[in-house]
């Protein structure tokens, strides 16, 4: 199963203006298709970020990669490390900081997942069988809630409407499990004064009561302020996510809250785990396979943390149904991820570069696609249209700051901001 083309698409979709700490989603978010093509005609598929920088790699990588065996997973690894020298940083942050190592796992990833695809079509079983088999036949995902605009400025009010304080947060939540039936809800923060994001969670407590919250402020407050909200939402909070930057700051937050945090930015790359585990700095490590270096690291990530006793669950970006899907395989493999995982599915709002049909919610959980590899196929039609949209949409790279200064100039993404 040797490698003999590798088709890299750009592609945009339209995103609502939701707000985080960085600023507020721009009307088009960025992703990149992989496809990996064998001289058996099998194609693989993988979904990765759409950033110029990160492109630009996942294009020169790719030329690397032809002739290898879709097996041989270590030599890829090895020349795309040889080859993905610069650190490319996110403008936003929002997944902590950039490091050689987490650049070459952005990079390697979403040939990896493409590679396992092909051997699970070749195989003709799932991936989750390549990871080691499932574990659950359903993966449950959070409902994940943003403050946000009632539409972009200048454009018709979106279908959701606006969200700016307790009630929208709460009929946000309401609208997100009518149509996918969530049990678990995470909101994102980091946008108001904490004692807003405070008011926000206890609205959702009392609207849903027994069902498991967390709030994700994106490290936006000091060591204090997190200390603060932190007991203020004893028993309301299953964890608490990212209060405040870094690992010494995370570890004196953790040693002084009643519940877990949770972090998918102090520990990004496998460097920070001896300090975050020395320090007790994290009860739990949202794992995303698009920066822990594919699928099959994750897993590996996802055993050393069961050793050290830290638990699961999983970050997401804006992402279509490639990406979903083998989160969703990734998850039903992993006997500890007993968190509901993070999507931002419910905003891309139907819009997708996978056919219909593979990837259903049910119980606000997502079954393993039954299909061999990942279970999905790609809509060429659908692939076409996004990639015209990428052409025309003028955005290069995700920028959240200078897109929310358009309208507030004085906006600062300093943070702790709190
Ligand atoms: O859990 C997180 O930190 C995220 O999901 C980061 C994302 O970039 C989110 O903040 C967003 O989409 O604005
Ligand atoms: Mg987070």
């Amino acid at each position: 199963m040797i490698i003999r083309q590798i088709r890299i698409t750009p592609v945009a979709f339209r995103d609502p203006p939701l707000l985080n700490a960085a600023g507020v989603h721009e009307p088009w978010a960025l992703r990149t298709i992989v496809e990996v093509v064998t001289d058996e005609g099998l194609t693989g598929l993988g979904e990765t970020y759409g950033d110029s920088g990160h492109l630009g790699k996942v294009r020169e990588c790719a030329q690397a990669l032809i002739g290898l065996d879709v097996h041989d997973t270590n030599t890829m690894y090895a020349r795309i490390s040889a080859i993905t020298g610069n650190v490319v940083s996110d403008m936003h942050g929002l997944t902590g900081v950039a490091t050689k190592e987490k650049s070459i796992d952005r990079v390697f990833s979403p040939f990896e997942v493409a590679c396992l695809d092909i051997r699970g079509k070749a195989a003709g079983v799932p991936v989750v069988d390549l990871l080691g088999g499932r574990v659950r036949d359903a993966v449950p995902y959070s409902a994940y809630l943003f403050y946000k605009w009632t539409g972009h400025p200048g454009e018709e009010p979106d279908r959701f409407g606006a969200a700016l304080d307790e009630a929208g947060v709460v009929e946000q939540a309401r609208l997100l499990i009518k149509e996918y039936g969530f049990a678990s809800i995470k909101l994102k923060g980091g946008v108001y004064h904490p004692d807003q994001e405070i008011a926000a969670i206890r609205a959702l407590h009392e609207a849903f009561p027994g069902v498991p919250l967390r709030l994700d402020p994106n490290a936006a407050w000091t060591v204090e302020t997190s200390i603060r909200v932190g007991r203020e939402l004893e028993g309301a909070l299953q964890y608490l996510e990212d209060p405040t930057p870094g690992i010494p700051g995370m570890a004196e937050v953790a040693a002084a809250v009643p519940m877990p945090l949770a972090t998918n930015m102090c520990v990004v790359t496998p460097e920070h785990l001896p300090p975050a585990i020395a320090s007790r700095a994290i009860g739990v490590l949202l794992l995303d396979h698009h920066y822990w270096g594919g699928l099959v690291r994750s897993s590996h990530i996802a055993s050393l943390c069961d050793t050290f006793g830290l638990e699961l669950s999983m970050h997401s970006n804006s992402h279509l149904g490639i990406s979903l899907a083998a989160m969703t395989h990734l998850a039903a493999a992993t006997p500890n991820l007993t968190f509901a995982c993070d999507t931002h599915t419910p905003w891309q709002n139907g819009q997708d570069v996978v056919a219909p049909g593979a990837l259903r919610f049910t119980a606000g959980a997502v079954p393993v696609p039954a299909g061999p590899g990942l279970g999905v196929e790609l809509d060429r039609d659908a692939l076409a249209l996004m990639s015209e949209q990428y052409e025309k949409c003028g955005i290069r790279a995700r920028d959240d700051t200078t897109y929310m200064q358009r309208f507030e100039p004085a906006f600062s993404a300093r943070r702790p901001r709190w």
